[in-house]
């Protein structure tokens, strides 16, 4: 199981790099790290199995993060409605997106950054994604509020972006323009 001491922190050039398209259809081996990036994120998320093995909370997790430059993300999380989104995707892209802007009210962290980068962090309110699933079937999501943030998050990482590169130093609470805040 993945625990923090495997998560690569800023300053590693992993974290930098634009990460590989994984072939398709999937190794066993690369099936292997996709299904270990969920179950961080779950674990992440019982209190027994996060306070036994000192893991940060996570909604989402990036193969670079683990040293693993492939293009390969997870995502478990539940949306203001409730509805759960456990996704766990080889070769995500964000095919098109709002011009809308959308940002989370409390700002980002990353589990490869451990210290805290206050500001807001503009991203598209909507975006749609395709992707392949686990087993290498094509997969195509529509998504808006915090799961599209979650997911443009992630990606991100397969192209060696961090949130804070989003971050107006000169005033990190601006509000982006006309964006909707998620809270
Ligand atoms: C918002 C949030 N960010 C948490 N951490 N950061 C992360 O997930 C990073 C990715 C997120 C940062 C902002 C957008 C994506 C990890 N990133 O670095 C991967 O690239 C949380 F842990 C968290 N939640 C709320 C839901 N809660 C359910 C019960 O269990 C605890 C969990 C905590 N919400
Ligand atoms: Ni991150």
């Amino acid at each position: 199981m993945i625990t923090m001491k495997d998560i690569i922190r800023e300053g590693h050039p992993t974290l930098r790099q634009a990460a590989e398209e994984v072939a398709m259809p999937p190794s066993e081996e690369d099936k292997e790290i996709l299904k270990s990036l969920l179950e961080y994120i779950k674990n992440s998320q019982d209190p027994q199995i996060s306070q036994q093995y000192g893991l940060r909370g996570g909604v989402g997790l990036a193969a670079p993060q683990i040293n693993v430059p492939k293009r390969m993300i997870a995502v478990h999380t539940k949306d203001t409605n409730g509805d759960t989104y456990s996704y766990a995707l080889f070769n995500p892209k964000i095919a098109s997106h709002s011009v809308e802007k959308a940002y989370l009210t409390s700002g980002e962290g990353c589990l490869s950054v451990d210290r805290a980068v206050p500001g807001f962090v503009p991203r598209y309110a909507r975006i749609t994604v395709k992707a392949f699933d686990i087993e290498g079937k094509p997969v195509k999501l529509r998504l808006k509020g915090f799961p599209a943030i979650v997911f443009q998050h992630e990606i991100d990482h397969l192209n060696g972006i961090m949130f804070y590169d989003y971050i107006d130093e000169k005033d990190p609470f601006k509000e982006p323009e006309g964006a909707t805040p998620i809270e």
